[in-house]
Parts: C-alpha cells; sequence; structure tokens
C-alpha cells in the first residue's frame, strides 16, 4: 500500500477494513421478469407477486396447501416492470464497483431457461462498465488498465470467447493464485467502444454451441471477467509503485431447468447431464458453504464451481441474481430457484484488497539493483572493503591461534591435575600412616617458627622458614610414600591426633599462610603435590578452643573472615557480608580435613569429568549403562573420555563415577548432598560420534590443539543455523558482562593490590576470585547454595523470556563446580536489572537492541517456532516419538512439534524438565558442549593455572575471566 497516498489511501484503507474485516453474506436479488407474449398468448396466470422490496409471494391457493413455502425473503426483490438499471443501481452496483476498490466481485445469473438471465445480465455488464469509465474519468490521479476475458463452459469444456481457436483451455492449479485458466485472451480495453466489439464478439462465439443445439435456450455458462489495474500516478515509474488490481466476473449460466424437463435425447440429454453436473455441484457446494465451512467443499467436481471457487467461497464480494418466470407453469422451476437462493443467501465471504507490485515497478527496482552492484563492482573503494575485510579476518585468524595456543596451555595444566590427583589418590592413604620422626621434624619446624613470631601473616621472613620446614619434610622423607604403601594397615586417624602432635600446646600451631593458601589453591581445583597437601594435614593441630584466638590475635582473621554474597529470594545481591567462614579453618579434626581432601578431590573429579548423568535420552538403557565405568582413581581414563569425547560422554558416566564408590578416600566422602546430585546431573548427554576422537588431544598438544578448538566451535555454529546464537556469542556475553562488574571490584582492589604478598589469601577472596568459599562460605554448602542460586535464576529466566538457547547454555555449562558461582553471580545480576527494569515498563539496551517484556516475549516466541523447525531436523524419528511420548503430546496430533517447542522449558520448578529441555535444545541447535572443557577453551574457567607457592596466581585467573 505504500504507493497509495492521501485520501484514496484512507479511502482504500477504509474499504480494506470494511473487506478484510470479516466475512459478508453473499448478495441475493430475485427478479421476476414480465410474462412472453407467448405465455399471454396461452393464457398464463401471474403467480408470483413482489409485495415490497424484500418479499416475494406465491399466490396460488391451491398450491399453498402443498406444505410449501410461500413467501421468500431476500437482500431485493425486484418486479416485472422493474428496470435493469434499477437492479444494477439497488442491488449489484455496490458489489461490481467493488472492483475499483481492488476487491474481487463476482455477479451471477441462476434461473431456469428463458428466465431473463442473459437480459439481466447484459444490463449488468454494460452497466458497471459505463460505471467504471466514469470512476476512471474522475479520478486522473490514478492510472488504470482494464482488461477483459471472457470465457464458456459447455459440456465441461472451457472454451476461450475471444479465440478463434477452438481448443479446449486447461485449468491449472497455482500455488499462488488458486485456479489458472490456460491461454485465456486478455484483451486490454481501449475505450467502451472496443468493449462493445468485445462482447459482440463473446456474444457470436457463444452462438456457435447454442445455434445447433437449441434456439431458445442457452445451454453453456458464459463467464466475462473485467480486470482492473490501478497505480497512483505520482508514483508510476518509481520503485514503490504498487497495483491493485482486481477482477469482477459477470456469469451468465445456463438454464437451471433439470435434464429431463429440457426433452433431452441423445446429444441434447448429454448437455443436460453436463449442465446438470455443473449446477448440481454449483448447488451443493452453495448448500455446503451454507452451512459453514466445515468439511470438505467439493469445487473441483465441476470446471465451474473449479472457476468460481474464489467467488463462492473466498476472495470475492458476490451477488447472485435469481431471475423467475412468473407463469404458473413455470411453477417448479421458480420454487427450485427459490430454493438455490435462499441457500445461497447464507453463504459468506472474506474479500480482501489485492495489493501486487507491478512488473513495471518490479523490472524497474531489479535493473537498479543490477547497476548499483555493477557500480560497486567498478568502484575502486569496494577493493579497499575487500582489502580492510582481509585484514579483519586475519586477525580474527591471528585471536584464533592464540585462543589454540592458550587451549594449549590449559590442556597442559589439565594433564598436570589429572596426574596429581592421581598422585594424592595414592599417598592420601599413606599420609595416614604418619612418622613419628617425620612428624617430630615438622612440629620442630613449626615450633620453631611459632616461637620466632611467625605468627605475623605480614612476616615474609616466617613464611619463607615455614615453607622450608615443608620442604624440609618432604625433602627428608624419600620413603614416605614406599612406606605407606607398605603398611596400610597402620593409616588411621589416631596416627595423627594420637602421636607427637596432642603432645603440642594449645597454642601451637603449624597453619602457614602457605598452607592455608595451598588449601585455598586446592578448593580451586589445583591440585597441589600431594605430598605437600599430606604435610599441611599433618601440621595443622586445630583446637577448637584455640580457633577464636587464632583469629583474632594472628592476623589471620582475614583467612576466617571471607566475604559471602547474599541474596534475598528473588535472587538480588544484596550485599557482600563478611563472615566467618567455616571452611578449612574450622576443620578441627582429622576428619574434617579429611573431608576436605576429599572435597578437593571430588572438584578435580569434577573438572576431569564434567558429563555425569543417569540414562542417555537419546540412547537406550542399555547402551548408556554400559558406558559407565569411570572411578576417580582411573583419572587417566576419565581424561581420555572427557578428551577422546568418548563414543557417549554420557552423563551416566560421572554419576557411575559418583555412584560407585572408587577405591581409596572416595569411599567415605559424602559428595554431594543425595538430593543434589540426582537432581543436577539428571542431563542427557551428547553424543559427539564422529568427531569424538577428534577430540582427543591425544600426544600432539599443539596441532591436536588447534583441530580441538575448530572442532568445537564449528560444532557450535552450523551452517544455516543463523537464527541460533553460537555459544561464543554467548560465552563472549557472559564474559563482558563479567569483566564489567569485577572490574569495579578490581578497581577497588587495586590499591590493596600492594599487599598482595604480605596477605594473598586474603585478597584472592576479597576480589570475589574464590567464589567456592565467598559465596558459600562452607565449601561443603556449595553444591547446596548452587542449586538453590540456579533455581532463580531459572525462575528470572522464566519471568525475563530469556531466550530458550542462553538458557540451555548457561544451564550446561555451569553445573556446580566451585568457580561457577563467579557466572551465576553475574548472571543473576543481569536478570534481576531486567526483571527490576521490566516491571517498571522500561526497556533495557542490550547488544543495541532496546527489549522491552513485550519484544522479549515476541522473541521468545519466535525462538521457539525456530526451534519447532529443527525438531525434524535434528531429531531421528525415534527420538522424537519417545519425547512426544514422554510430554504427553499424541503422535497424531497436529502441530506436535510445535506443541512441543511451546512445552520446552516450561515448567521451571521441575529440574527434570528444565534438564530435559536443555538436552533438547542443546540436540537442536548442535551444541556439542564439554563442560569444563569448553569453558576452559573460551576462557571460562576461573581455574587458576598451577600456583607457585611463591607466586600468587590471581592475576590469571583474572586474565582467564577476561
Ligand atoms: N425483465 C424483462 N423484461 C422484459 N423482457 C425480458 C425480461 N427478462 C427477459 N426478457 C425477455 O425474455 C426472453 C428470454 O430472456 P433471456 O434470453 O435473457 O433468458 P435466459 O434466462 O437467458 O434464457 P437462456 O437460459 O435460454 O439463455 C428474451 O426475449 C428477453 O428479451
Amino acid at each position: 500500500m505504500g504507493a497509495i497516498g492521501g485520501e484514496e489511501l484512507m479511502k482504500w484503507e477504509k474499504m480494506q477494513g470494511m473487506a478484510n474485516g470479516g466475512e459478508e453474506k453473499i448478495l441475493v436479488l430475485v427478479r421476476l421478469r414480465p410474462l412472453s407474449d407467448k405465455e399471454i398468448l396461452r393464457n398464463e396466470v401471474l403467480d408470483w407477486e413482489c409485495i415490497n422490496e424484500t418479499t416475494i409471494l406465491y399466490r396460488n391457493s391451491l398450491q399453498e396447501r402443498s406444505g410449501l413455502p410461500s413467501v421468500y425473503s431476500f437482500d431485493r426483490v425486484f418486479r416485472g416492470d422493474c428496470p435493469t438499471r434499477k437492479v444494477y443501481d439497488d442491488g449489484a452496483k455496490e458489489i461490481a464497483l467493488s472492483v475499483v476498490s481492488g476487491i474481487n466481485s463476482t455477479i451471477f445469473a441462476y434461473g431456469q431457461t428463458s428466465s431473463g438471465k442473459t437480459y439481466t445480465m447484459n444490463g449488468i455488464t454494460e452497466y458497471t462498465v459505463a460505471d467504471i469509465y466514469d470512476y476512471i474519468q474522475k479520478h486522473e490521479e490514478r492510472a488504470f488498465v482494464l482488461k477483459f476475458a471472457a470465457m464458456e463452459i459447455y459440456n465441461e469444456v472451457v472454451r476461450d470467447l475471444l479465440s478463434t481457436d477452438n481448443t479446449p483451455l486447461r485449468l491449472l492449479d497455482d500455488p499462488e493464485r488458486g485456479t489458472v485458466i490456460e491461454r485465456l485472451t486478455e484483451e486490454t480495453l481501449r475505450d467502451w467502444s472496443h468493449l462493445k466489439e468485445l462482447l459482440s464478439i463473446c456474444a457470436a462465439q457463444r452462438q456457435i454451441g447454442e445455434t445447433s443445439l437449441n434456439e431458445t435456450s442457452s445451454r453453456s455458462h458464459q463467464i466475462l471477467r473485467l480486470t482492473i489495474e490501478s497505480s497512483a500516478r505520482e508514483f508510476i515509474g518509481k520503485d514503490n509503485s504498487t497495483t491493485l488490481a482486481a477482477s469482477v466476473n459477470f456469469v451468465d449460466l445456463a438454464g437451471s431447468e433439470r435434464a429431463s424437463q429440457a426433452l433431452s435425447v441423445g446429444q441434447r440429454l448429454k448437455e443436460g447431464c453436463h449442465i446438470n453436473r455443473s449446477l448440481l455441484t454449483l448447488g451443493t457446494v452453495i448448500r455446503k458453504l451454507s452451512k459453514g465451512r466445515n468439511g470438505h467443499v467439493n469445487y473441483r467436481d465441476s470446471k465451474l464451481t473449479r472457476i468460481l471457487q474464489p467467488s463462492l467461497g473466498g476472495n470475492a464480494r458476490t451477488a447472485i441474481i435469481c431471475t423467475l418466470s412468473p407463469a404458473r407453469s413455470h411453477v417448479e422451476q421458480s420454487r427450485n430457484t427459490l430454493l438455490f437462493a435462499s441457500c445461497a443467501k447464507e453463504v459468506s465471504t472474506s474479500a480482501q484488497v489485492n495489493v501486487v507490485m507491478s512488473d513495471k515497478a518490479l523490472v524497474k527496482h531489479l535493473q537498479r539493483e543490477v547497476a548499483r552492484l555493477e557500480s560497486e563492482l567498478r568502484t575502486p573503494g569496494s577493493i579497499n572493503d575487500y582489502t580492510a575485510l582481509l585484514r579483519k579476518k586475519d586477525l580474527e585468524i591471528e585471536k584464533l591461534e592464540k585462543e589454540v595456543r592458550e587451549l594449549t596451555k590449559q590442556l597442559d595444566l589439565a594433564q598436570s591435575r589429572i596426574e596429581d590427583l592421581q598422585r594424592m589418590v595414592g599417598n592420601d592413604q599413606a599420609s595416614r600412616q604418619w612418622d613419628t620422626q617425620e612428624k617430630k621434624m615438622c612440629e620442630a619446624e613449626c615450633s620453631i617458627s611459632e616461637s620466632s613470631g611467625e605468627t605475623d601473616p605480614h612476616d615474609a621472613g616466617g613464611r619463607l622458614r615455614k615453607s622450608r620446614a615443608n620442604q624440609y619434610c618432604k625433602r627428608d622423607n624419600p620413603g614416605e610414600e614406599v612406606s605407606r604403601r607398605q603398611s596400610p594397615e597402620q593409616n588411621s586417624k589416631h596416627s595423627i591426633l594420637d602421636g607427637d602432635l596432642s603432645s603440642m600446646s594449645n597454642g601451637q600451631r603449624c597453619i602457614s599462610e602457605a598452607t592455608i593458601r595451598e588449601q585455598e589453591e586446592l578448593v580451586a581445583g589445583v591440585g597441589e603435590d600431594s605430598d605437600e597437601i599430606c604435610k599441611e594435614v599433618r601440621c595443622i593441630e586445630m583446637d577448637k578452643s584455640n580457633e577464636d584466638n587464632d583469629t583474632e590475635n594472628d592476623g589471620r582473621t582475614s583467612v576466617s573472615s571471607i566475604p559471602g554474597n547474599q541474596y534475598t529470594e528473588d535472587g538480588e545481591l544484596l550485599s557482600t557480608i563478611p563472615r566467618r567462614t567455616s571452611g578449612f579453618e574450622n576443620s578441627s579434626t582429622y576428619g574434617a580435613l579429611e573431608q576436605n581432601v576429599q572435597l578437593v578431590q571430588n572438584t578435580i573429579d569434577s573438572l576431569i569429568t564434567p558429563y555425569p548423568d543417569k540414562h542417555s535420552l537419546w540412547d537406550s538403557p542399555a547402551t548408556a549403562s554400559g558406558s559407565r565405568s569411570l572411578k576417580l582413581t582411573r583419572s587417566r581414563s576419565c581424561r581420555a573420555t572427557l578428551m577422546a569425547g568418548s563414543s557417549s560422554p554420557d552423563f551416566g558416566t560421572l554419576e557411575d563415577c559418583e555412584a560407585t564408590p572408587p577405591d581409596g578416600l572416595e569411599k567415605n566422602f559424602p559428595g554431594r548432598p543425595e538430593g543434589f546430585r540426582r537432581k543436577h546431573w539428571n542431563i542427557p548427554p551428547f553424543t559427539f560420534g564422529a568427531n569424538a576422537a577428534r577430540l582427543s588431544r591425544n600426544n600432539s598438544q599443539s596441532s591436536n590443539g588447534s583441530a580441538f578448538v575448530d572442532e568445537l566451535k564449528s560444532q557450535n555454529n552450523n551452517p544455516g543455523d543463523e537464527d541460533i546464537p553460537s555459544v561464543d556469542t554467548f560465552i563472549a556475553g557472559l564474559k563482558e558482562m563479567a569483566k564489567h562488574q569485577y572490574a569495579n571490584k578490581m578497581d577497588n582492589q587495586d590499591q590493596r593490590t600492594d599487599r598482595i604478598a604480605e596477605s594473598p589469601g586474603k585478597i584472592l577472596k576479597d576480589i570475589g576470585l574464590d567464589p567456592l568459599l565467598e559465596s558459600s562460605g562452607d565449601p561443603l554448602q556449595w553444591p547446596l547454595e548452587f542449586e538453590r542460586l540456579r533455581g532463580l535464576i531459572i525462575g528470572h529466566w522464566q519471568t525475563c523470556n530469556v531466550s530458550l538457547v542462553h538458557r540451555t547454555y548457561f544451564f550446561l555449562l555451569f553445573r556446580g563446580e566451585p568457580m561457577d558461582s563467579i557466572y551465576m553471580e553475574v548472571e543473576l545480576r543481569r536478570l534481576f536489572f531486567l526483571k527490576e527494569t521490566f516491571s517498571r515498563g522500561n526497556p533495557v539496551v542490550q547488544d543495541g537492541r532496546t527489549l522491552t517484556l513485550a519484544s522479549s516475549l515476541k522473541a521468545l516466541l519466535r525462538e521457539r517456532q525456530m526451534l519447532s523447525r529443527l525438531i525434524n531436523k535434528r531429531l531421528t524419528t525415534d527420538e522424537r516419538n519417545s519425547i512426544y511420548h514422554r510430554w504427553g503430546i499424541s503422535l497424531n496430533s497436529k502441530q506436535r512439534r510445535l506443541q512441543l517447542a511451546q512445552r520446552l522449558w516450561s515448567n521451571t520448578e521441575d529440574l527434570d524438565h528444565v534438564s530435559e529441555s536443555a538436552a533438547i535444545v542443546a540436540k537442536l541447535i548442535r551444541f556439542s558442549h564439554q563442560g569444563q572443557a569448553i569453558k576452559e577453551m573460551f576462557g571460562l574457567s576461573f581455574t587458576p593455572p598451577r600456583l607457585s607457592r611463591r607466586s600468587f596466581g590471581w592475576k590469571n585467573s583474572k586474565v582467564s575471566l577476561l
């Protein structure tokens, strides 16, 4: 409609609103003709009378007792002496002239032979065309093109009345336009006289069919079609020129009398059958349509109804003029005609304005586009563009190569961790058989440190001496591991608690800053040398009664007063409240320490085996169970599974890892609370299939590292999935938010960085890089805290209409590892902000787009539709059916894909539902995530690189954050 302007536009819009607004009933008119001369000569009686403008009455009293109706009402009825002009003006005109407003229209004449159909239609056609020309002259602001076509349907054969070629026209099905008549001549009308000329040609052509058959009766249906195209003159030739195009059909039907009454045999009988067939079909169609549009309407049963389909039940305004002979001898046919008319008045159509872009405008537009592209190609500037593009690509490649190098480093780190873990597990049992002499040496060193004032945490020399003490213990016990392994039966807590340590005074402790830092590193998933861990365990005598004194007096208060983030039930981050952590400082017994060590092992476990789960969503239980065998003590295998992707790196794997107690210390490790473990890992697996093997780093770290990155990234950037934000985009956004959020914290901490050397543990926690401690205080509580925060996040996702793909990425990437709390906080803050802003009715600008609650809801609906389209592509039939079955969607129901997409992530209270939704979305978008691996690859992991005792590594963590 862009080309239509001003008053005309308003008028057409009004018309469009009227026509598009809803359905309107077919206009039904009844016209009585006067008695013909012959009828008068036969002394025929007039049985019908129009008693007012809408009612016709049957007057024969004898017939009234038949039980048939004697009064019929229609939109208009016209007496025998009523001129055709009035029939046109009072009835057909409004419908016929809709065509100038771009609305299709059709005028039918229905009635028995000699009832006056042709007489009426000739007049109606003439008046309509005259009015159209009149309208054209009055609307000079628009340019009109009139086209005329005419056809005849005779014996179910369609002929072109403007062509001398008698070859029947074929009806073709066009997906956009419906039934199209092949080769139909369309003459462009030059003027009124031209139309007259064409009408006479039609009449002559039609007579060919008639004269040989029945001199008094038309045995064919005739359709004259006038098409009007109109464009606003001011826009003609411009790109945005559009055209209104509509047709008005004048349909003169064959006589509606029955074949038996046509008194026909042979050829005439055949004609009668065909006439009956098309008229019978027309009647059936009208009858069906009059009862509403439920069920199949058999338009295709005849050529007539096929051609007139849009006029009868579709995009056209329609009028039917039923013609009657008043003579008593025709009463039966007249009654049939009125019954047909009664049905027709119940039929509704729904017309609309037809706007098309003109061919001319289209051609012009395309020509300009071609010219523009050609000139772009010729312009030197475009070469510069390509050069700039190449440079940009080069930079991207460089960046990717850097990422590959970083990844390689991280893989090395992962390898080291695994080795540490193995050593740690092996050494742990031996640690319980601590040799008395070793303890004494350690204690002696510790006592020296203590007495020499090393309790001052700022005393670097003291720390050095303590460190030396630890080193000493280590160096002087080279056979320690061997002896531990040789005497496992001596591995008991008594050896520690009842040994020489018990003889130490309450004031004596071996907690050094180095030890504390090492513990922090352990919590952070960094595997320290297991020897050193053992020594730390041995050196600690944590007397509960002394703990308060320690924290108050020895300057290490900062270690135990760890900031913890406080959230409201709604997830609002209230404040960072200093609180005393009960983490390692409270480990006053060996049992507690053992648990802490075990926690570390578990953390490492989760790092190297990030895909625990139950049965595969996609695999059969047998398949899923077949892939479960990992144990902590088989960390190398775990790594292999992770790196290789395994044929089924499914979540069942780690669950079995956890559910089947491995050898060694982990037997005693309570792990995550049962409920947490059950829910948390209930996420279906993602099979990497053929790509799995390529995910292995094998022995060639650098070269295969690149392939590894490429593989992972390509998996998450499927061609053709432009609508799906890639995991890169997701992570980049997340990191950006994390960067901003923590930049502030970092700024606040800058002045304290000078003191890092003096108080590294404190700074580490203050800057929020030790989220396990920071967010929960007690690392053992982190799983529960994680679950709580995740529940809040899931709820806010729903409230804020957050993208399902985003939810899926987040849900699958952040699954309870200690360092995830950073991103949990970032996400919660973001969601809280969104929720707050939306609740105030304000928009949020995100990635340059303005988001409102309504627009986000729309986007979410679009995303669901997009996902529904992927269901058939990305899921096998079995997978789909299995999901439909589980989700209560009938396999026979219509739009079941859309139903499934609508249900995804719909029940945020049910974690099983959420998990399965995430798995389905991940599968649809081909997100073959790898948990920790992908997090490390994209620098999402906060796990600091392996820290040297004397080099403080938080900056490395910051780098990974940025
Ligand atoms: N309203 C009328 N006033 C005067 N004469 C009429 C009227 N209607 C029809 N006639 C005359 O009746 C005769 C038959 O009319 P017409 O040919 O239009 O009938 P028809 O329904 O088209 O018949 P067919 O089905 O055979 O084509 C014609 O001579 C026509 O002039």
